[in-house]
């Protein structure tokens, strides 16, 4: 483990990294951090949660000329609420430097943007198409860029970015310096680094496995009908403090989330369609903890750091096992345990274990528990409730009560009845989810998705370790709405 000031890095830096929190460097930011500050073109590969935000964050803060108002950095990113993850990163970097850092998306007001890019910011982070409606409109000025950063390289080609990324490059100036960053490297990606970047250095974090090996990983095989009830006994049995449940289309997303609320869990989804207030509150109720279950597509969770997910469920199994990689590593983040269960229908095996190849990882089997377990969770939960109440002891307005309790019934039944009534008992509210075709068959083959060969295993980065449970679902009641279907479409326009 190398310390930040191992690193070369400015005192200013590195007293922002410590109130950051951050002690030693992760190994993808130890491999970049020095190449990418001597101006060397960087491609990073390293497992989700690793730290690769800070890898190009930290060298960017470090080059900026204060004296200079002009865009000297230009970080594309895939999604808005990753651009904006990225830009709070790099501002919490750049504080003690004062850095002006700006986020630029789809879905904004650009006549704000363009009022704030003539505050000359000296860092822009922003979604490709919308930077690149600026260039067009003549409002981003790129003739000063010395640094250009595609995080996630891999997610911009899934959602079809390549033209604009193409155009984008094309705009900055040619002796620039690119970083390209991403957790997967398929071959398109590297076929960009070939066009458009300069004899790059490329650092892969050695790794056995693609996936971090504190994420405990459990499939379900179930039959589609049966998943939701299967879901809602495994919430109860896990009590997950902060959970995430991928479903594959948005009207899936819209019922889980409806089908969960009226279950007594607080449940909100996000996906492409909404609008971007809706996304950035659901979002903010989630790391607030004012939700506990967060519904998703792929494509609106790619690349979210949010702290303290312990558990990731993937309702839908993924199609690729790029999907697969990214959406569990949502959780088991800086270092940090997590479980993951994947639902499989029989059809579907095949694409289980096309994931397990890649991720050369096996996946336990999980049978899922019955009604009674679930039961037995809710009331362990209920019975742990009283007993953290009774420890904090400020019982005494109520002790009077509980004297003329007993004086009637038996004490034993009293407390009986405390557990029932903070039991969560099963619930079968019925629920309208609407069966997902299967995808289509698929047999098992080993498949080289180039570029991973030799590139598993899991050493973690940095420690730390929590364990899981707590938490407990609380009720609530909220609407989902019914929205439209498929995602994967070109959600930044
Ligand atoms: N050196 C460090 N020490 C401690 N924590 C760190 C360090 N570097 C990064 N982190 C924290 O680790 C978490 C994950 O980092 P980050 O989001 O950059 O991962 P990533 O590699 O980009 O993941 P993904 O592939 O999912 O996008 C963040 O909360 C970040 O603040
Ligand atoms: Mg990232």
């Amino acid at each position: 483990m190398t310390k930040f000031s191992e690193l070369n890095i400015s005192e200013s830096t590195q007293k922002a990294l410590q109130r950051m929190g951050f002690e030693e460097a992760t190994p993808i930011q130890e491999g970049t951090i020095t190449l990418s500050m001597e101006g060397k073109d960087v491609i990073g590969q390293a497992q989700t949660g690793t730290g690769k935000t800070a890898a190009f964050g930290i060298p960017i803060i470090e080059k900026i000329d204060m004296s200079n108002p002009s865009v000297q950095a230009l970080i594309i990113a895939p999604t808005r609420e990753l651009a904006i993850q990225v830009s709070e990163e790099i501002y919490k970097i750049g504080y003690g430097k004062r850095a002006r850092v700006l986020t630029v998306y789809g879905g904004q007001e650009i006549g704000r943007q363009i009022r704030a890019l003539r505050n000359n910011p000296q860092i822009v982070v922003g979604t490709p198409g919308r930077i690149l409606d600026h260039i067009n409109r003549k409002t981003l000025k790129l003739n000063n860029v010395q640094t250009l950063v595609l995080d996630e390289a891999d997610e911009m080609l899934n959602m079809g970015f390549i033209e604009d990324i193409n155009t984008i490059l094309a705009s900055v100036p040619s002796e620039r310096q690119t970083l390209l960053f991403s957790a997967t490297m398929p071959a398109p990606i590297r076929k960009i680094a070939e066009t458009f970047m300069k004899t790059p250095e490329i650092v892969k974090i050695k790794s056995k496995e693609m996936t971090v090996e504190n994420i405990d990983q459990y499939f379900v095989k179930s039959q589609e009908r049966e998943k939701f009830d299967i879901l809602s006994r495994l919430l109860n049995v896990h009590q997950p403090e902060l959970a995430i449940v991928f479903g594959r289309t948005k009207r899936r997303v819209d019922e889980l989330s409806h089908a969960l609320s009226i279950r007594g869990y607080l449940a909100e989804g996000i996906h492409g369609d909404l609008t971007q207030a809706k996304r950035m509150s659901v979002l903010r109720q989630f790391k607030e903890n004012k939700i506990d279950v967060l519904v998703a597509t792929d494509v609106a969770a790619r690349g979210l750091d949010i702290s303290g997910v312990t558990h990731v469920y993937n309702f839908d199994i993924p199609q690729d096992p790029e999907s697969y990689v990214h959406r569990i590593g949502r959780t088991g983040r800086a270092g940090k345990s997590g479980v993951a269960v994947t639902f499989v229908t029989s059809r579907e095996m095949g694409y289980l274990r096309v994931v397990e190849e890649t991720t050369k990882k096996r996946m336990t089997p999980l049978q899922p528990p019955t009604e009674d377990e679930a039961l037995i969770g809710q009331q362990r939960l209920a019975m742990e409730q009283l007993t953290e109440v009774i420890q904090k002891n400020e019982l005494t307005d109520y002790a009077p009560l509980a004297a003329e309790l007993l004086e009637k019934f038996d004490a034993q039944d009293i407390i009986a009845a405390a557990i029932k009534s903070l039991t969560n008992e099963p619930d079968d509210t019925p629920v309208k989810i609407t069966e997902e075709r299967p995808l289509p068959m698929r047999k098992t083959q080993s498949r080289d998705r180039g570029g991973y060969k030799g590139s598993r295993g899991g050493g973690r980065s940095f420690g730390g370790g929590r364990g899981y449970g707590g938490g407990g679902s609380r009720r609530n009641n909220r609407d989902g709405g019914g929205r439209r279907d498929r995602s994967r479409n070109r959600n930044e326009r």
